[in-house]
């Protein structure tokens, strides 16, 4: 009987984990991150936690909810390729259902968060972000050209400048500037991994860039979207919203995409492509943290 009951707990536990899965924790992690670095630039102090905590749950909960209904909306597809096939949506322990509901408790109480302790207007722009990405770029964008998420990318940008409205209510350009820095990164980000997945999105019958123009057009596209960040990532200092330690790390930064970018395209290897995927990651989460850091001891470059 008290076996029994350890193995239901155990399973309920293992559920649990799986279901929490699918709101696809480190992405949303890495989201939350740009989203609270775009709530501290904001301002010229720390913000007072009683608005900068419910801002973040809000942002986290809704990101959450968006990637749980990616993942209900493309079960089907995510069966069928290797890197995904191991979600519950996928596999079929977690119910439709059962999916549809956590991911709108999820929206629903970010939401909430979001309209009565921050203001209307970052809740209605995190709706927005929400519905792109769960429905424009999963059902409009993704299934049908290979400019996916040059569209739908624009979702993935916004995090900095929703932080930015919770702190502030109102868009700005310097906001605007840190949604370019990351709707630049995101093709070298999402390309590099299509190509060293391209067989899982053939499977899965997804028109990626490296099947639908092969593999040189996007290792070129990867480098020209590369040394386009490169010049968006150096106009903050241009502007004079950013100082020597970020124009330092910026250079030290991009210096080694590009490095990666031009070897990618020289000499194409799955193993290279991995490892650029990797660095973009890195990368976003250094260029934010420089930001900040020069944001508290700002050494303009004048
Ligand atoms: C539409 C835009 C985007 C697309 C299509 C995209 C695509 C992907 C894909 C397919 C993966 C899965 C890699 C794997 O399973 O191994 C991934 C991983 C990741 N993405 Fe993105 N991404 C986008 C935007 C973003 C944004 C905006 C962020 C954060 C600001 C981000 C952060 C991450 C992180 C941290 C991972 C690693 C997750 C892990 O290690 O489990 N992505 N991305
Ligand atoms: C603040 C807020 C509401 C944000 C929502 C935006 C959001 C969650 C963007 C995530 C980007 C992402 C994981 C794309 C991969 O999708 P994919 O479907 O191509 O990846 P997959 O094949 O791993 O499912």
């Amino acid at each position: 009987m008290a076996l029994s009951a350890s193995v239901r707990l155990q399973a309920g536990y293992e559920h649990a984990l799986a279901m929490l899965q699918l709101a696809k924790p480190r992405v949303v992690a890495l989201i939350v991150f740009c989203a609270v670095i775009g709530m501290l630039l904001s301002q010229p102090a720390l913000p007072a936690l009683r608005r900068l905590l419910p801002a973040t749950l809000g942002i986290a909960l809704m990101a959450g909810a968006a990637a749980m209904l990616n993942c209900l909306l493309e079960h089907a597809l995510d069966a069928r390729m290797q890197r995904t096939a191991w979600r519950a949506t996928a596999r079929g322990s977690a119910g439709r259902g059962e999916t549809l509901l956590l991911a709108v408790l999820l929206g629903g109480s970010g939401m909430l968060l979001l309209w009565g302790w921050v203001n209307a207007l970052t809740a209605w722009l995190t709706l927005a972000t929400l519905l792109a990405y769960a429905l424009v770029y999963t059902l409009l964008l993704k299934p049908y050209t290979p400019q996916n998420i040059v569209i739908g990318g624009i979702s993935g940008a916004m995090p900095p400048l929703l932080g930015w409205t919770a702190m502030t209510g109102q868009v700005s350009p310097h906001a605007l500037l840190l949604l370019l820095i990351i709707y630049t990164w995101t093709p070298p980000h999402f390309w590099a991994l299509a190509l060293y997945r391209r067989a899982d999105y053939a499977r899965a019958g997804l028109p990626m860039l490296p099947l639908t123009h092969g593999q040189g057009f996007t290792t070129l596209s990867i480098l020209l979207y590369t040394l386009l960040l490169t010049a968006v990532t150096l106009l903050p200092v241009a502007l004079g919203v950013a100082g020597w330690l970020y124009l330092l790390a910026a250079l030290a930064l991009d210096g080694r995409f590009l490095f990666l970018a031009v070897q990618l395209h020289r000499q194409y290897a799955d193993a290279l492509a991995r490892r650029t995927f990797s660095w973009s990651i890195w990368y976003l989460t250094w260029l934010f943290a420089a930001m900040l850091s020069d944001h508290y001891c700002l050494l303009p470059v004048s």
